[in-house]
């Protein structure tokens, strides 16, 4: 039977960038076993990904009170996962403040091809140090814009253009929250891809928070993205990221490449990521509010460590950092305001 109709994006490749053992290490808590890397990077090479992130959920250096500690160091994940590979390139995340320039040559002497240095969507100055470091290198150099909802397109673009220059081959526009409708995607993609140089890449990160990964991801490729990002069951912050064998399933029906292997993406998905979830992603009445209130979704579990500790609602508390326009790194007032909150309510 033939599943695929003609579409407006037939014939159009992509290349797919995998998140489950990056962004899922903020659902895992940080605590993916090697084992379990292994396992689910070996079947994603199989299935013909061509991209696999692997890091503490925060990026190299990420180990840390404030971020939590993981079951393992980068160095250690990393090494035990790229030997491993026949086709896939393993990338690192890295945020400039949190990951140094040493753990940057750590990543480049293990093996790391691509680096993605993130920072907040109206701090790209920051990231200079890191971008030229590995754009000297050699290496596949990303420029990652978090929070992107935050501010206009124009913003985003005088952003992305800085990390053009200090040397980006690829720069992403990332909806950490989830927060995103299709309409901004098309609108910011559509301006960074004509105003960038015809050489730079454009990608795409979404989160999942409103149920919007799989159209905000295909309004991205219509708008001139060439990489997607995803993970695998959709393992990842809040809701999860835009679920990779749903969007492969949905991409060979449009007649979009992306290389990799339906079925053997649908079994990773059942057969290794799903057993190892601490709780089902879903989209859950929290991870909703990620998403309807433009919160980060990383904030997620931490809210909901709150809500146990203090008695205040996960919800309240992620309006509450939602109104205030908390971004990433400042997890540390998360429980700084449930405790205000219940003290304001009596309850200690
Ligand atoms: C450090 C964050 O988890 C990066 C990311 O995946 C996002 O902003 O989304
Ligand atoms: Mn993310």
């Amino acid at each position: 039977m033939d599943l695929q109709g003609k579409t407006a994006l037939s014939g159009i490749k992509v290349k797919l960038h995998d998140m489950s053992l990056r962004d899922g290490m903020h659902a895992k808590q940080h605590q993916i076993s090697l084992d379990e890397m292994v396992s689910i990077a070996t079947a994603l090479d199989e299935a013909g990904m061509p991209l696999i992130e692997v890091t503490h959920g925060d990026g190299l250096g990420g180990s840390s009170l404030n971020y939590g500690f993981p079951a393992h160091t980068d160095e250690e994940y990393l090494s035990a996962v790229i030997p491993k590979m026949k086709n896939a390139k393993i990338s690192a995340l890295q945020l400039p403040g949190i990951g140094t320039l040493d753990h940057l040559r750590m990543a480049k002497d293990v093996g790391v091809s691509c680096i993605r240095v993130a920072t907040h969507c109206t701090e790209a100055d920051v990231s200079e140090q890191h971008i030229g470091m590995s754009a000297k290198m050699e290496m596949d150099t990303v420029g990652f814009l978090m929070m992107a909802h935050m501010v206009s397109p124009e913003k985003i673009l005088e952003q992305a253009k800085l990390m053009e220059h200090y040397g980006a081959n690829c720069i992403y526009m990332t909806d950490s929250a989830g927060y995103m409708l299709p309409a901004e995607v098309t609108e910011k993609i559509g301006l960074l891809r004509s105003e960038l140089n015809a050489n730079t890449e454009i990608g795409f990160h979404g989160h999942h928070n409103l149920a919007m990964g799989i159209a905000n991801s295909l309004a991205a490729i219509e708008a001139g993205a060439a990489r997607i990002d995803g993970s695998v069951a959709g393992l990842g912050a809040g809701a999860g990221n835009t679920p990779l064998e749903v969007f492969v399933a949905v991409l060979d029906r449009m007649g979009v490449e992306s290389g990799v292997d339906l079925y053997k993406i649908m079994d990773v998905a059942e057969d290794r990521v799903v057993p190892i979830m601490d709780q089902p992603i879903r989209l859950d009445r929290d991870a909703l509010t990620l998403g309807y209130a433009g919160v980060y979704s990383s904030f997620l579990l931490f809210a909901k460590r709150a809500e146990a500790k203090y008695g205040i609602q996960a919800r309240d508390i992620l309006v509450e950092l939602g109104r205030r326009g908390t971004v990433g790194g400042q997890e540390d007032m998360i429980e700084d305001l449930a405790l205000t909150m219940a003290k304001e309510k009596g309850l200690i």
